[in-house]
């Protein structure tokens, strides 16, 4: 038999660049300072791969922390916000409902609500800024899942985040 060498081995073979692989989608209803890009999958015979955050197209904060969270068919994570920490959420698979709501009395869109049907079908990543008040459901028949790649780490001597029940009467959005 031959020897093998590392010169037997071949080049990869980069997707084209014809779909760019994180999409900015414009939301002019948008909460201010959120963000939504389209998350591309691309497949072969083996599986798919997508893409959740790149310095290739612009420069990214680079995530100190990631983590995955498993969302419990019907289970609610709300209301939440963080003091100084941007979420980027990975959204690509169960059908979850992401609502925002802003409480920032100096906000352009004080008051506004979005509400934001994520997963399987609409892959997203989704940048939440520091102060918006976000909440999530997983409305889907199975477990679903999402990442979390935010700006800071989380510190379990000062976690930054600020509770309320999700069941609140003074956000306008009843969870079902
Ligand atoms: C991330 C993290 C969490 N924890 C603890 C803190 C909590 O007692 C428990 C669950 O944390 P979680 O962040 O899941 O808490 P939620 O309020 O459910 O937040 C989740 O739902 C909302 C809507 C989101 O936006 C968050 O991104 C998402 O994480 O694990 C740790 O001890 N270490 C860690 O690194």
């Amino acid at each position: 038999m031959e020897t093998l060498s590392l010169e037997d081995f071949i080049d990869d073979k980069p997707w084209g660049d014809d779909v760019p692989f994180l999409e900015d989608i414009p939301g002019e209803n948008l909460v201010a300072g959120v963000r939504i890009q389209r998350l591309v999958t691309r497949g072969d015979e083996r599986g798919d791969l997508t893409v959740l955050m790149s310095s290739l197209l612009e420069p990214v904060t680079p995530p100190p922390h990631v983590y995955l969270v498993s969302a419990a068919v019907g289970s609610i994570r709300a209301w939440v916000y963080h003091k100084r920490q941007f979420d980027r959420l990975a959204y690509t698979n169960g059908d979850i409902r992401v609502v925002l709501y802003d409480l920032r009395k100096d906000s352009p869109t004080y008051q506004k609500m979005n509400v934001l049907d994520v997963g399987a079908a609409n892959k997203i990543l989704l940048t939440i800024p520091p102060y918006v008040v976000h909440g999530v459901q997983n409305r889907g028949k199975s477990i679903a899942t999402f990442v979390n790649m935010p700006t800071n780490v989380y510190d379990p001597k000062n976690p930054d985040k600020s509770r309320l029940r999700f069941d609140h009467p003074g956000i306008p959005y009843k969870f079902e």
